[in-house]
């Protein structure tokens, strides 16, 4: 288990030593539209899992959408306290 700040910091850590085999260190290379369009099927698939799943199911889908959106984060380089400011 971990926070939004502790997954940032680990994600940010990939971004800066680049490990092989890294789901998001792929993502990031991919660029800010790939990305952005990760988030829209991840927010569409929290959606019908709020509508038609259980509840298991719709965090499962609300924690990818999360790491979705902090791989979008990292790759235009917003910080979470950028963030935070907002809310
Ligand atoms: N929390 C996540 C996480 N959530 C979602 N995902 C990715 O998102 C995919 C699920 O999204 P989809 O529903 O689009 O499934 P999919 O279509 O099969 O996935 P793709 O083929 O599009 O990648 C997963 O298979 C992962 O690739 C994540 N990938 C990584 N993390 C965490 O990020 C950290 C770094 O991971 P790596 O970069 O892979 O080392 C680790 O702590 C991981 O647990």
């Amino acid at each position: 288990m971990k926070t939004f700040d502790e997954l940032y910091a680990e994600l940010a850590e990939r971004a800066r030593s680049r490990p092989e085999g890294s789901g998001t260190v792929a993502a990031l290379d991919a660029g800010v539209h790939a990305q952005g369009k990760k988030v829209l099927e991840e927010a569409g698939e929290v959606w019908i899992a709020a509508e038609y799943e259980s509840d298991e199911r719709l965090a499962e889908e609300m924690s990818q959408l999360l790491y979705r959106v902090q791989v979008l984060m990292l790759g235009r380089g917003i910080s979470a306290e950028d963030v935070y400011r907002y809310l």
